[in-house]
């Protein structure tokens, strides 16, 4: 088979048989998780099952002692996050990752920085009006802006804000990437029903006009099962169970991982 057949054949992300040791902690025991393109995929399970760990095997912050991470068959098992973030993966994190004393605009450009050539960062932010590139990037900003209706806050300081716009900010953040895959870490921790209700409305939106499988961790069971189309259960760093999520709900021994 052909290099490039085999890309287009192979899914959007593959962790294979991944172990994740700290000490005698053993976070991912033996875990392989395919992404389908274009899915919502939820990865679910009690405290400490492992869903951060995987996130942070995917996204290179942790190298698994076995097993390997694969991004369109492509093995990315060892890079640098910042490598496999420009291989098209973005992900959001538990609490925000923002800049507190700078504004949204200029968080959500600073998303843009593994797309971006040279110092433009640096520039943007020091040396004034620079090149053509700059503004491609405060083009595609605005449209990020747009899509996430925060107009009314473009220039406010992203630590005056309340939790949930800055939980909006970093998807913002992300969504400059312009990723391939996208993964949210709890996006909807610590909001009221409202700013849950707004942001699982933005997450399909995000598949909608970008057409990129999503997976997210999150604990609120009714979210992940409005927005899942396949949910995977890890239960002490092994996956237990893997289906849609009416198979999910009645599934004995997701049911007794959760009722312990
Ligand atoms: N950096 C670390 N050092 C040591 N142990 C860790 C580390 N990160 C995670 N662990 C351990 O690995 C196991 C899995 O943790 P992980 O955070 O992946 O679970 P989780 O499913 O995301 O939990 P939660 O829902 O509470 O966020 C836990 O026992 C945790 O204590």
């Amino acid at each position: 088979m052909t290099a490039a057949r085999k890309e287009r054949q192979a899914p959007p992300l593959a962790v294979r048989s991944a172990t994740l040791r700290f000490g005698g902690v053993t976070a991912l025991d033996d875990v392989s998780i395919e992404v389908r393109e274009d899915e919502l995929l939820a990865i679910i399970g009690p405290n400490g099952a492992g869903k951060t760990s995987f996130l942070n095997v995917t996204a290179g912050f942790y190298r698994p002692q076995q097993g390997c991470v694969e991004l369109i068959g492509q093995d990315v098992t060892g890079l640098r996050v910042d490598q496999i973030a420009r291989r098209g993966l973005a992900r959001t994190f538990q609490g925000t990752h923002l800049f507190g004393g700078l504004t949204v605009v200029e968080n959500i450009l600073i998303g843009r920085h593994t797309l971006m050539r040279s110092n433009v960062v640096q520039a943007f932010f020091h040396y004034g009006p620079v090149m053509r590139e700059e503004t491609e990037h405060r083009e595609a900003v605005e449209e990020i802006v747009d899509f996430l209706e925060i107009e009314a806050i473009r220039n406010r300081q992203v630590g005056t804000l309340g939790y949930g716009l800055r939980k909006r900010v970093d998807l913002g953040r992300a969504l400059a990437q312009e990723p391939s895959i996208l993964l949210l870490d709890e996006p909807m921790a610590g909001m009221n029903s409202e700013e849950k209700e707004d942001l699982a409305r933005f997450i399909l939106d995000v598949r909608e006009a970008r057409k990129i499988p999503v997976v997210l961790v999150e604990h609120d069971m009714g979210v992940v099962m409005d927005l899942a189309d396949r949910i995977v259960v890890l239960d002490f760093g092994r996956v237990i169970a893997e289906g849609t999520p009416a198979e999910i709900q009645r599934d004995p021994a997701v049911i007794k991982a959760y009722l312990g």
